[in-house]
C-alpha cells in the first residue's frame, strides 16, 4: 500500500534565507514525481522536510491526511552516500529494516535472504558493505530502504555517484522493485535522462527561494524503448530558464 502526499504552501528556511518558499505539490499515492532544479536549488532540504527530517517554516505536509510532524518507517530514506551500518553484514543491514517493520524473528533471516536474491547479491549475505562494490552498496541500501514496506520512498541521488552502467541497472532494478513493493516514490535526481525514465511527473525547482519552473508530464514512464523526447526537452528548457522564469500553474 501507498501513500498520497499533500504538501500546502510548503516553506523551508536555513536561517533567514528561504530555500522554498510557499510550493503547493499533491502527488498522488503510487506515483513516482522526481524533483530536479539547479545545484543548491533545495532539493535535498525539501525531501529532507518530508521525511519529516526537519521542521516546515510555513505551510504543511501531510500523509494521507496525517500532518508530517517527525519521521516514520512509513516514509523511508534512501540516500546517496553510503548510509549502510558498517559494521553489519549485508543480512543484518536489511534485518534491521524488517526488525523495525516487526517482523518475527523466525522469519526474518528467509525474509532477508529473498531480499538479498532480488538485488542480485546471492552469495553476500555475509559481507560487510566494505567488502562491496559501491553498486551492491547501493543495491543493499535500496533493499534495506523497501524491506521496511514502506508507503513512501524518499531518495536523494541515489544512483548519483555510480558509473553509467551500474546506474542503468540500478534505474532497472529499482523499476522491478517497485513493480512488486508498490510506494509513492519522491526521487531527486540532477540526470535528465534518469528522471524522465523513472518520473510519472518531474518537477524543475527554481533556484533557492525562487517558485518553482515547471512540472512536466511523462508520457510513457519507465519505458526506455518508449518516445519521451518531447518530456525530455521540456524539463532541459525549465533548467535552463533563466533565473526568475517560472509556471504559474504547479499542481
Ligand atoms: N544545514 C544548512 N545550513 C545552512 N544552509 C544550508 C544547510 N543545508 C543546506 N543549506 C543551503 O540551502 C540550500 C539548498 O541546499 P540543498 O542541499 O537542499 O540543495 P540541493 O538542491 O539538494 O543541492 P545539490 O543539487 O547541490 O545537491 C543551499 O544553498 C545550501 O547551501
Amino acid at each position: 500500500m501507498s501513500t498520497d502526499l499533500t504538501l500546502s504552501g510548503v516553506t523551508l528556511r536555513h536561517g533567514a534565507r528561504t530555500i522554498i518558499d510557499d510550493l503547493h505539490l499533491i502527488i498522488p499515492s503510487g506515483e513516482i514525481l522526481v524533483v530536479t532544479g539547479p545545484s543548491g536549488c533545495g532539493k535535498s532540504t525539501l525531501l529532507r522536510a518530508i521525511a519529516g527530517l526537519r521542521p516546515i517554516d510555513a505551510g504543511s505536509i501531510a500523509a494521507d491526511g496525517d500532518p508530517v510532524v517527525g519521521t516514520s518507517r512509513d516514509r523511508a530514506m534512501v540516500f546517496q552516500d553510503d548510509a549502510l551500518h558498517p559494521w553489519r553484514t549485508v543480512r543484518r543491514n536489511i534485518d534491521l529494516a524488517l526488525t523495525l517493520r516487526g517482523v518475527a524473528r523466525k522469519d526474518r533471516r528467509a525474509e532477508a535472504h529473498r531480499w538479498i536474491a532480488e538485488i542480485g547479491l546471492d552469495g553476500f549475505a555475509d559481507h560487510l558493505p566494505r567488502e562491496l562494490s559501491g553498486g551492491m552498496r547501493q543495491r543493499v541500501q535500496l533493499a534495506r530502504g523497501l524491506a521496511g514496506a514502506p508507503r513512501a520512498v524518499l531518495m536523494d541521488e541515489p544512483f548519483g555517484a555510480l558509473d553509467a552502467q551500474t546506474r542503468t541497472s540500478m534505474q532497472q532494478l529499482l523499476i522491478r522493485t517497485l513493480d512488486a513493493h508498490p510506494a509513492t516514490v519522491v526521487f531527486v535526481t540532477h540526470d535528465i535522462d534518469e528522471a524522465v525514465l523513472l518520473g510519472d511527473r518531474v518537477v524543475v525547482l527554481g533556484n533557492a527561494g525562487e517558485p518553482a519552473r515547471a512540472i512536466v508530464p511523462v508520457p510513457h514512464p519507465r519505458t526506455p524503448a518508449a518516445d519521451n523526447s518531447a518530456a525530455r526537452g521540456a524539463v532541459a528548457a525549465a533548467l535552463t530558464a533563466p533565473a526568475g522564469t517560472h509556471s504559474k500553474a504547479i499542481a
